[in-house]
């Protein structure tokens, strides 16, 4: 791989295809992106317990900030004044943010939406806030985002049609509106998020509606809020059809690594999840042999690492003794090893999908490693 160019624009290009799957790279002035892309979650200007050095050593060329938590502290001025999110966590990739708003509805008390915006109290101090699609666009710039997320509504599923049709219609107005606060900023990005719940015309007036818009990139929202996955790929299904092939896709919140497998092969190329960092801070270790749980006792006297061919050194050097003492006794350092083995994890499984793609043989790869899962399981 040679070394990525950045580029005084936000540039995507597809370089293969395998079926809907496509590998390719989004070229920014901050760096490349490689497609398909796992973007780790750094929710309060960290990606927890893993260094920056590490989150870039073990692959990522984008993380995750966080509009909601940033803004309530240390505030987008003050973080304007400290020169950035990319200075203060020392992170020099593209960094993208979410807009607010599915936080401040999953997380914040007393909060209530209506057309101008997003009222809530925050979870930190209990201040009073408002952020409407204008205020979440100026927060992204100030904090220095390179890849900023229209405000929107994300409806939890189940919902009545109603619902989810007066949420989706309001996050097009809201779409329209942050596509004129952002304006023009070469080599920055502003993306849509397509709503619609489970409901597949919703979904593909969704799609059309930001696709007149033009933006640089889609986002698929409003899923992997509590529907069963066969619904999640069915709605992919549904919009990928009436997206610009020239455009990245993003399917947000998402996923397992069975969720990327089977999302990537319908023509996602971003995703984002807690899952990997959230489950090795609670002790479970993603490997290629699947999905281990370090708390279990029949790992206490077993000398073997979690995977001895890992270019990971949290999974090839520590034994899974070692580690279930660490999560036993709750060490610090556990959450540590067992966060980068999770991130690394992901990221040589992305590797090995975008390989797998430019050689025509994704559907071949999805089976070896779903069968790799199966052989530890049993
Ligand atoms: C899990 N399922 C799911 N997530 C979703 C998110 C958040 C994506 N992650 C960003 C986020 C969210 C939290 C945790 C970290 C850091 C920061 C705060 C930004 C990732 C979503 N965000 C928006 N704007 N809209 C959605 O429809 C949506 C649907 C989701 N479905």
């Amino acid at each position: 791989m040679t070394e990525p160019l950045s580029s005084e624009t936000f540039a995507f290009s597809v370089d293969a295809t395998d079926g809907a799957a496509r590998t390719g790279a989004i070229s920014m002035p901050r760096g490349k992106i490689r497609t398909p892309a796992f973007m780790p979650v750094g929710t309060a200007a960290t990606v927890k317990a893993m260094y920056p050095e590490q989150v870039r050593d073990l692959g990522a060329d984008v993380v995750l900030g966080n509009t909601y938590h940033l803004m309530l502290r240390p505030g987008a001025e003050r973080m304007a004044r400290l020169g950035g999110l990319h200075r203060f966590m020392r992170w020099d990739g593209p960094i993208l943010t979410d807009s607010g708003g599915f936080q401040v509805m999953s997380l914040s008390a007393l909060r209530k939406l209506d057309e101008q915006g997003v009222t809530f109290r925050s979870h930190i101090d209990g201040t009073a806030h408002h952020m409407g699609p204008e205020r979440s666009i100026e927060i992204q710039g100030l904090l220095g985002s390179d890849i900023q997320m229209q405000l929107d509504e994300c409806v939890r599923l189940p919902a009545e049609r109603a619902e989810i049709e007066k949420a989706m219609r309001l996050s097009l107005r809201w779409a329209e509106r942050c596509r004129v606060a952002f304006g023009e900023q070469p080599g920055k990005a502003m993306f849509g998020i397509v709503q619609g719940g489970d409901i597949p015309d919703l979904r593909v007036e969704s799609a059309r509606a930001l696709t007149d818009l033009d933006l640089k990139g889609y986002a698929i929202g409003g899923l992997a809020v509590g529907e069963p996955q066969a619904v999640m790929l069915a709605m992919i299904e549904t919009v990928e059809p009436h997206l610009p092939t020239a455009k990245p896709r993003y399917l947000m919140g998402v996923g397992t690594p069975d969720d990327l497998m089977q999302s990537v092969s319908r023509g996602i190329d971003m995703f984002d999840c807690v899952m990997p960092t959230r489950a090795g801070r609670h002790g479970l270790a993603y490997t290629r042999h699947g999905r281990i749980n370090l708390r279990n006792a029949r790992h206490a006297e077993d000398t073997a690492p979690l995977d001895e061919a890992s270019s990971c050194s949290a999974a090839r050097d520590y034994s899974r003794a070692y580690l279930h003492h660490l999560v036993r006794s709750d060490e610090i350092l556990g959450m540590m090893l067992l966060t980068w083995n999770n991130l690394a994890y992901y990221q040589e499984l992305m590797a090995g999908m975008r390989a797998a793609i430019g050689a025509g043989r994704l559907a071949e790869f999805i089976g070896e490693t779903k069968q790799e899962w199966a052989r530890a399981e049993a």
